[in-house]
């Protein structure tokens, strides 16, 4: 078994007052490794390794961050395969798809800020004769950086180069259910030259460890990507010190299938769009609502590609469904699936858990579900199930779809599936929600704005909203004489 430790001022070490925390792989219910149950203590002792580490960090060239990000980007790409076994044990996720789209981002990630700092230019207001006005943008000091589990090392390094780039310094805290990628790439940190306390690790529970992190006072900004429930919390406790705050929280994501979309490639769509990481991904469509002229065909091609998924061992490679994060989160969305019994929902298809034979008899695997015949009030319509199970609705006219669409407290990602060129525009218009896909799903541009409406979060990152949240705006006035 693993031992993980904090990682501050460039070297590992333990809780200071000695607690550690189980994590588990998922999929097997095996204890893999003894995590630091961190404190105020150890959030203090890493904020002063960032706030130390801060003036030497934002006054290099920066061309020197920029190849040291570069550098951390070829370590993850050198040691894709382990850090992708790692993700896999820690999530339950397939390794497969760890190894394609987890390590692939983040290496992309880190590659893509570095290189959009070159492009990157501030403004100027010529003001004639009177002078010249121009904008630098300074780095903040030390940041937080708060991960969930679901995409643990695409996520942090997604808010990690953006944040060392730019200049600040970090302090993190992944997921106490997933830490181990984040404490390898802490070592991997140390071998592409970041100096010490520039890029600092604290693990432990989010009440405890990120609650104390995100209530330092030497914390300029906090980029937090989870739950709703905790993104408001983290707002509540920073508006006092007016500091900058990103929130990617939930969604309850709807696809629009109208009448004229092409099937095949719809079905392959929505199959991807409802089910990849086990549906546990914030952008990952959880309601469809479908033209009732079309919607008896399409759900039977759906019923029979949904069954078609092969749930079970992440290492066994021709799996696309792994286990969920937790058992107590297999509950949860079997809770979800009960309360869809109790609404008159039908569950055409899963619907329950399943145990694979072998090691991971003792995983947390829920079937991949499709739910019709909800009524319109049902809870799974409208809560975040965060889970393989998606519902289903039928419309009659595009009023009634985007009416149904836009009738949750969320507003993070939209699919929505046509041949039609106009009611693409049309429809993408009046959707309330941070992105739109038109006939595909998470084709990601990391040029482009990310981010929710609603409950679904504040602000956006991406591109340069978030090379510009980590900076500082001071416009500069040189008089004209
Ligand atoms: N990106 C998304 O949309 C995600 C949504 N969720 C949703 O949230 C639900 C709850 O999942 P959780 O693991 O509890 O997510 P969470 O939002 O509580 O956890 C995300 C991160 O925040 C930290 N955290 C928790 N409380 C904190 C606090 N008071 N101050 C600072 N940091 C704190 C956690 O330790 C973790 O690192 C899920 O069932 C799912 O519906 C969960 C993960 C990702
Ligand atoms: O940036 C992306 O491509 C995906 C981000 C996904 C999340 O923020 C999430 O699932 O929490």
């Amino acid at each position: 078994m693993r031992t993980v430790g904090n990682f501050i001022a460039g070297r590992t070490q333990p809780a200071l007052e000695g607690g550690s925390l189980e994590n588990l792989n998922p999929a097997t219910g095996e204890c893999i490794a003894r995590i630091p149950d961190s404190g105020p203590a150890d959030v203090d002792q890493a904020v002063a390794a960032a706030r130390e580490a801060f003036p030497d960090w934002s006054a290099r060239p920066v061309a020197d961050r920029m190849e040291r990000l570069e550098r951390l980007a070829g370590l993850i790409q050198a040691n894709a395969e382990e850090l992708a076994a790692l993700e896999s044990e820690d999530t339950g996720k397939p390794r497969r798809l760890a190894r394609e789209i987890d390590m692939q981002r983040a290496e992309a990630n880190l590659r893509f800020f570095a290189r959009a700092m070159s492009q990157w230019s501030s403004a100027g207001h010529d003001m004639g004769p009177t002078g010249f006005n121009y904008t630098r943008r300074e780095p903040l000091g030390p940041v937080a950086l708060i991960t969930p589990w679901n995409l643990p090392l695409y996520l942090l390094t997604w808010k990690l180069g953006p944040a060392l780039v730019t200049g600040n310094t970090v302090v993190a805290k992944p997921s106490e259910l997933t830490p181990l990628t984040a404490d390898a790439l802490a070592r991997l940190a140390n071998e592409a030259g970041l100096p010490a306390g520039v890029f600092n690790l604290v693990h432990g529970l989010g009440a405890r460890c990120g609650q104390a992190l995100v209530d330092h006072p030497d914390i300029k900004a906090v980029s937090f990507t989870g739950g709703t429930v905790t993104g408001r919390r983290i707002a509540q406790s920073t508006a006092p010190r007016l500091i900058k705050l990103s929130l990617e929280l939930g969604g309850k994501n709807p696809a629009l299938v109208f009448d004229d979309a092409d099937l095949d490639r719809t079905v392959a769509g929505l199959l991807r769009a409802g089910f990849t990481n086990q549906g546990q991904v914030c952008l990952c469509s959880s309601r469809f609502l479908i033209h009732e002229s079309i919607y008896e065909p399409l759900v039977e091609r759906l019923v029979e590609a949904v069954k078609g998924l092969k749930v079970g061992d992440p290492e066994d490679e021709d799996n696309t469904q792994g286990a969920l994060i937790s058992a107590a989160h297999r509950d949860k969305v079997l809770g979800y699936i009960d309360q869809a019994r109790q609404d008159g929902g039908r569950i055409l298809c899963g619907g329950e858990a399943t145990r694979p034979t072998g090691r991971c008899q003792d995983g947390a695997f829920v079937l991949p579900t499709l739910i019709a015949d909800l009524p319109p009030e049902s809870r799974l319509h409208r809560e975040e199930i965060f889970g393989p199970v998606v519902t289903l609705q039928r419309f009659s006219s595009e009023e009634e779809a985007i009416a149904l669409a836009n009738d949750v407290d969320y507003g993070l990602a939209a699919t929505v599936w046509t041949e039609g060129l106009s009611r693409a525009h049309r429809v993408a218009g009046r959707l309330q929600s941070g992105i739109v896909w038109v006939n595909n799903w998470l084709v990601r541009d990391l040029r482009t704005p990310f981010g929710g409406v609603k409950a679904s979060g504040l602000g956006r990152e991406g591109g340069h909203w978030s090379l510009e949240f980590f900076t500082e705006p001071k416009n500069v006035f040189i008089n004209g004489d």
